[in-house]
């Protein structure tokens, strides 16, 4: 069943065409990685797939609902849909564990102690649990950001997507953001969407990799095939340029 899809989707910033016919459909349990030059819609089309962008045209249908359907709870597909940002978006004024919480408890009622042992096992899980009662303010940035992710999975989703998620990131921190993110793909109902300009953890844990560029989609490739031979002429262009960065 496919968990996101894109149909003729088109959006705009005021007379800015951001994205141009898009087409896609992501299954539930791919992994999925978005790449293209800066400025070419990434960003856009992610921050669509959970209602933060609005498109002007088309269908954008996610767990099987229309994002462009007015009659549709964005509240309920959110829910189904985490995000990792590039900034990680923590409250400041709460502590580790809290920024997992407050989320289950709020959203899902989720029991107490129930929502504070799965915290804690997901603080475990991204290799923080002596970090719990630390405010956000005292971690690294890498560290900061296994808490977003910790926290996105505390909702229990069907899908992640990420936008940029070790841009941020001094290099030697990015390491363990991926090796968290790639543990989670390893999960094969959980569906994942990554804008990286990570190209070896594109090749390493992706199943599809899809190129952009001036708010179209250019390339839609098996990661086999995408890296050994693109076909697209600015996929090719692309890829040197990252590779020799
Ligand atoms: N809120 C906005 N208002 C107007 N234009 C916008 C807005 N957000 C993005 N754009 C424009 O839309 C285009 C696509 O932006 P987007 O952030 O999706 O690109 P990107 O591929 O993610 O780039 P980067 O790799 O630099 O993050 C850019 O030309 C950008 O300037």
């Amino acid at each position: 069943m496919s968990m996101i899809e894109f149909k003729n989707v088109e959006k705009y910033y005021g007379n800015f065409h951001a994205l141009k016919n898009i087409n896609l459909e992501i299954d539930e349990g791919e992994t999925v990685v978005l790449i293209g030059p800066s400025g070419s819609g990434k960003s856009t089309l992610i921050r669509a797939v959970n209602g933060l962008e609005e498109i002007q045209e088309g269908q954008l249908l996610v767990n099987g609902f229309d994002l462009h359907d007015p009659k549709t709870d964005i509240n309920r597909i959110r829910k189904n849909v985490g995000m990792v940002f590039q900034h990680f978006n923590l409250y400041d004024n709460k502590s580790t564990i809290e920024n997992i919480m407050l989320a289950p408890r709020l959203v899902l009622k989720r029991d107490e102690a129930e929502n504070k042992r799965m915290a804690m096992a997901l603080l475990e899980k991204v290799g923080l649990a002596d970090k719990a009662a630390n405010m956000p303010s005292e971690l690294s940035g890498g560290q900061k950001q296994r808490v977003a992710i910790a926290r996105s999975l505390a909702m229990q989703p069907k899908a992640l997507l990420f936008d940029e998620p070790t841009s941020a990131l001094d290099p030697e921190m990015i390491g363990d953001v991926l090796d968290v993110m790639r543990d989670i793909a390893k999960d094969s109902s959980m569906t994942m969407l990554v804008v990286t300009h990570e190209m070896s953890f594109a090749k390493a844990v992706a199943d599809r990799v899809i190129f952009m560029a001036d708010g179209q989609i250019l390339e839609d490739s098996s990661t086999e095939a995408f890296f050994n031979n693109p076909t697209e002429p600015r996929a090719q262009q692309f890829l040197s340029q990252v590779e020799h960065h």
